[in-house]
């Protein structure tokens, strides 16, 4: 799995400074970041209403384009998307409900 997003990745850092007349990520990039935001939000969005539409092969598309569009978002910020997958792993083992209850109180 890390050899498609590493490659995917990748394939982002070169194309942002691409002409954006022949490369999506150097148009959505020279929008600026709050546009590359908002892209985000629209495809988690639609990835919700293909789930709840119960639209299988629709989740799967809309689930693409909001990894791309993460993925986009985060080669924005200079944030490796590595750091995303070493959180997962320190997460591995680690019950939600039991997170949860370890921390502190408001
Ligand atoms: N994985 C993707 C990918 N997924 C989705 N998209 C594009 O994301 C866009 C999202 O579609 P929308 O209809 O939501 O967007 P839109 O209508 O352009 O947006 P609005 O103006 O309506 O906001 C479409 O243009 C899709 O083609 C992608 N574009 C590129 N990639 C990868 O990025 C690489 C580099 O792409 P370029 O930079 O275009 O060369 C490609 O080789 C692919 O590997």
């Amino acid at each position: 799995m890390r050899a498609t997003l590493h490659t995917l990745e990748q394939t982002i850092r070169q194309r942002r400074s691409a002409d954006p007349s022949a490369s999506y990520v150097a148009k959505l990039t020279a929008r600026g970041r709050a546009k590359i935001a908002q892209k985000v939000g629209e495809e988690a969005v639609e990835t919700v209403i293909a789930a709840m539409a119960d639209d299988r092969d629709g989740a799967i598309s809309e689930s693409a384009d909001l990894m791309f569009h993460l993925m986009l978002l985060l080669a924005d910020m200079d944030v490796p998307f590595d750091a995303v997958l070493d959180e997962l792993d320190r997460r591995e083992g680690v019950s939600g409900i039991a997170e949860k209850a370890a921390r502190p109180a408001d």
